[in-house]
């Protein structure tokens, strides 16, 4: 895997980080539909929080579009919704059209919806080489035990389905998801990860290196084109 890392020192400081680099990335975007995919669990939260206090008349949120990588069949109120968490800490306070932001209906049927997912997401996101939508943006976060979006390991045919999108079970929880298939996630123009915490950092440290392959850590399987890892010390200690 040839990726870029950034090492900063600890959680505010990489989500400034990145909120920079991102708002002199989407500046300069010369099209008007940007495409990001968004990641859940707790890691986002700092960065939707420094978005909407820093960045709100900053970034020109009308040019971009909003979609998850991964979402837990939940209703939108229940706090296990990436979405919810997103709404509550960044679009409830960032001018971002409402038809901008595409959420996964996890309270309609998975089945079902992840059809319907695929449409909207084919509603905007333009095809690349490998005829699936290619996201202008990809946002990560990664798990202690090298899953990504909601790809856990030993899950290979969600690494290497054809489809766009494929309902997923959490291995421990049994939660129902939809995800973003290893194809898509690998296919975006930019993938960034976000990567905090010491229980992440043997794992980071053979995903950067590609010593576990990605049939053990899913994230490992992200190894094509511009890919960053921003890390805190504690998770980058082993690089
Ligand atoms: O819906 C999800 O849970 C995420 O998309 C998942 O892939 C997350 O990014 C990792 O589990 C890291 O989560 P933390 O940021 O909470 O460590």
């Amino acid at each position: 895997m040839t990726v870029q890392t950034k090492r900063v020192s600890d959680p505010p400081t990489l989500a400034a980080e990145f909120a920079k680099d991102f708002a002199d990335w989407s500046a300069r975007q010369t099209h008007d539909k940007i495409s990001i995919a968004l990641s859940g669990g707790s890691t986002p939260k700092i960065l939707f929080k420094l978005w909407a206090e820093q960045y709100a008349d900053v970034i020109d949120w009308s040019r971009l579009h909003f979609y998850w990588g991964d979402e837990r069949c939940v209703p939108p109120g229940d706090p296990e919704s990436n979405y919810g968490v997103a709404k509550e800490l960044l679009f409830d306070k960032v001018p971002v059209p409402p038809e901008n932001i595409h959420r996964v209906l996890g309270e309609a049927d998975p089945q079902e919806e992840r059809f319907r997912y695929e449409d909207e997401i084919r509603s905007v996101v333009a095809l690349g080489a490998n005829g699936l939508p290619q996201f202008d943006l990809m946002l990560l976060g990664m798990g202690d035990d090298g899953h990504t979006a909601s790809i856990f390991p030993h899950q290979r045919e969600l690494l290497t389905s054809t489809e766009i999108c494929e309902v997923a079970q959490h291995p421990v929880s049994g939660q129902t998801r939809i995800t973003m298939t290893g194809p898509v996630i690998k296919a975006a123009k930019k993938t960034v990860f976000l990567v905090t915490g010491a229980g992440k950092k043997a794992v980071l440290a053979d995903v950067i290196h590609h010593k576990g392959e990605f049939e053990t850590y899913p994230a490992s399987y992200i190894d094509e084109g511009d890919v960053t890892f921003y890390v805190d010390d504690a998770a980058g200690e082993l690089l």
